[in-house]
């Protein structure tokens, strides 16, 4: 598997969360055109949201479950009974926030089910210490997925300097987060990623078509 996503680019198809295109069907088909388009795997969040791309497209599927809780800021797939859905929705791959944030269960466990499971690990990572924590739960995959986001501000730009860190621990490395451009995610590849996941600029229209609309009316102004 990991052979297979060597120098590849995933598309992340997570659609703005309540929007016109937060369907199932149109997130299969948002993989699909994906894969068309030269993607070599996908990230998708949701039980049925993963069903639905299994069932459209044989590609390789990252998958997640973002989970709001009262307690904790960790998000993405915190419970072990995520990655046993996950994984009967047909995830090859799970990935989970790998941060040290108060969280509802242990690292260890989620690890520890992902193993039990099959599928592969890929531990979304906000700086090197995640990555280096990860690394002895027996992550499969490391990844920039957090970085800038543990903070209130969300830095613009992809954070770089933590994918040549991550690279020098050895693991496969995918880079994650603000890759907004096609030339942002081949410098990913260049500062050392494996393989890079692009989602918001791919299949996130309301956001793209915001930058649109912003530079638009910017240049109206001059
Ligand atoms: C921080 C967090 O929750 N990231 C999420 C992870 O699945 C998604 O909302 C992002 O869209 C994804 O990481 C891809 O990044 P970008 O959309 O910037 O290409």
């Amino acid at each position: 598997m990991l052979k297979f996503l060597e120098n590849q680019l995933i598309v992340s198809c997570q659609p703005c969360t309540g929007g016109p295109m937060d369907r199932p069907s149109i997130v299969a088909a948002l993989a699909c055109a994906a894969v068309e388009g030269g993607a070599t795997a996908v990230r998708v969040e949701g039980i049925r949201n993963v069903e639905a791309v299994r069932a459209a497209c044989d590609a390789p599927i990252i998958g997640i479950v973002k989970v709001d809780l009262a307690d904790s800021p960790v998000r993405i797939t915190p419970f072990t009974q995520n990655i046993r859905d996950l994984t009967a929705a047909g995830s090859d791959i799970i990935a989970l926030d790998v941060t040290d944030r108060p969280r509802p269960e242990r690292l260890e466990d989620l690890f520890q089910a992902i193993k039990f499971c099959g599928v592969l690990s890929m531990a979304d990572c906000s700086c090197l210490a995640d990555g280096e924590g990860a690394l002895r739960f027996g992550a499969d995959i490391l990844a920039t997925t957090m970085a800038g986001y543990t903070t209130p501000h969300t830095a613009p730009e992809p954070d770089l300097e933590l994918v040549v860190k991550l690279a020098a621990l050895g693991r496969f490395v995918i880079a994650e987060g603000r890759y907004n451009t096609p030339a942002l995610a081949a410098a990913a590849l260049a500062a050392g990623a494996n393989a890079v996941v692009v989602g918001s600029a791919i299949t996130r229209t309301e956001v793209v078509t915001g930058w649109f609309a912003s530079a638009v009316k910017a240049g109206a102004k001059l």
